[in-house]
């Protein structure tokens, strides 16, 4: 049994999440799926829907077991709770694959860092959520 995580901030679900999740899902046999703390998100505007409600959603998806909220402190917590065999980041993470791999190492937790894929989304989709919010406020304020 191959445990895979996958985390994010999946803050209004698009086709580039599904993609994402759906990637990690095929890398083994169970996906947990970390949604970040909005406290926790710094290096984009903060989510606009709530911790509990993009966890939700997240875990309705059909390709996750099961979708945790992140510690609001260590993310190394959630991890050593689930003991992954693989964490899958997203193709355009900022987190540092040797950096990631070696404070993981360090806390003792024995897993292995893959990357997922980029999707090409049709011109007419919007594959990012920044992208979705944009539209709103053009279209709506
Ligand atoms: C291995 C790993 C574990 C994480 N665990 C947590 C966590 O426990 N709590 C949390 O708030 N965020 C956690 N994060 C999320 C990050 O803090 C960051 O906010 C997240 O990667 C944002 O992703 P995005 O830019 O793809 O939305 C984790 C990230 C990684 C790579
Ligand atoms: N179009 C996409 N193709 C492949 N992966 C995607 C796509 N969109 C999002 N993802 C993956 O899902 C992860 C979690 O998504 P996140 O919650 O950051 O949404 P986002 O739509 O990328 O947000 P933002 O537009 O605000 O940066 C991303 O880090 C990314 O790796």
């Amino acid at each position: 049994m191959t445990v895979v995580v996958a985390q994010g901030t999946f803050d209004i679900l698009h086709p580039g999440h599904v993609h994402y999740l759906s990637d990690a899902a095929a890398m083994g046999d169970r996906l947990h799926v970390i949604v970040a703390r909005g406290e926790n998100v710094t290096h984009k505007p903060k989510p606009i829907l709530s911790d509990g409600q993009r966890r939700r959603m997240v875990d309705a998806l059909d390709v996750v077991d099961e979708a945790h909220l992140g510690h609001p402190e260590d993310i190394f917590v959630p991890i050593e709770r689930i003991d992954p065999d693989v964490i899958v980041l997203g193709y355009d993470q900022h987190h540092d694959e040797e950096r990631l791999q070696s404070a993981l190492r360090d806390r003792g937790i024995d897993c292995r860092v893959e990357r997922a894929s980029a999707r090409d989304a049709p011109a007419e989709e919007l594959s990012s959520t920044g992208r979705i919010v944009d539209r709103i406020v053009e279209r709506r304020c």
